[in-house]
């Protein structure tokens, strides 16, 4: 289990404070598929990078399974446990896709296992795995190399942001599947994905809604759903500004 205990994240924008994230407090349980929608600008990516370590909190401490690892860098949160699937990945020169699966999965994974990782995520294995993950790679096909280093890691906690980014329809019909999947293969293993999806926001047990910095809700999908999706909602999260 996760805890988050009052994260705040202000950042020096052209010499001006502004808080980012503002004292947000919530679980996130085991065995449980999340979702954390809201609109954009909400502070969804930021909290993601914070869970992952790429930044620090300005203010509060995260707990995971009882250990506090606020000051945890990325390298020991993975180590942790904690796996994260960048929205723009990154893109490492000279180093080829069985590289990248074997350094996720901190042991030599063997060329059948990486090809059963890539195959997963809907990539033909034998084209991909000596090419290197440079420039050459399509978006698409990153993100998908990418979701299949998350799936090597075999984590506890797994954090997609925005899987869907740049992923065709039929993809996207198997990216389902595989986080199913990936919550299923590992008992107590919570997989959070970060999506604006309604497909995906559907099958979620829970839902969290971030807006401007703040936890607006967090509640079963089948609760937090319906309230999305009326069209009141937004009104609610962002309230117009009267004359
Ligand atoms: N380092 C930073 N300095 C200044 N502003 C920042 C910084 N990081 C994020 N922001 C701003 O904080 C807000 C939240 O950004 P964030 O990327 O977390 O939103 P998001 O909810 O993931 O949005 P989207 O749904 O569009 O991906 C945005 O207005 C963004 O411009």
């Amino acid at each position: 289990m996760l805890e988050l205990k009052n994260i705040t994240f202000s950042a020096d924008d052209s010499g001006k404070t502004s808080d980012i994230i503002r004292g947000i407090s919530l679980m996130i349980p085991d065995d449980k598929f999340i979702v954390i929608t809201g609109p954009n600008g909400g502070g969804k990516s930021t909290l993601a990078k914070i869970i992952a370590g790429i930044i620090k909190p300005t203010d509060g401490r995260l707990i995971f399974n009882g250990t506090d690892i606020t000051d945890m860098s990325i390298t020991e949160r993975a180590r942790s446990g904690i796996g994260f699937a960048f929205q723009q990945p990154v893109r490492f020169k000279g180093l080829t896709v069985l590289d990248l699966l074997r350094i996720a999965a901190g042991k030599n994974l063997s060329v059948s296992d990486a090809c059963t990782y890539l195959s997963e995520v809907g990539l033909c294995a034998k084209d991909y795995i000596r090419r290197e993950v440079n420039a050459s790679l399509s978006g698409g096909e990153l993100k998908r190399i990418e979701i299949a280093t998350v799936m090597a890691r075999n984590v506890k906690l797994a954090v997609f942001d925005e899987p869907e980014a740049g992923i065709d329809l039929w993809s996207f019909n198997n990216l389902i599947r595989i986080f199913e999947n990936m919550r299923k293969a590992e008992q107590s293993r919570t997989v959070v994905v970060i999506s604006h999806q309604e497909r995906l926001l559907k099958i979620a047990d829970e839902i969290i809604v971030l807006s401007d910095g703040q936890l607006i809700k967090q509640g079963p999908a089948e609760d937090i759903l319906p309230e999305i999706m009326s069209s009141n909602y937004a009104q609610t999260i962002c309230p117009k500004i009267e004359d």
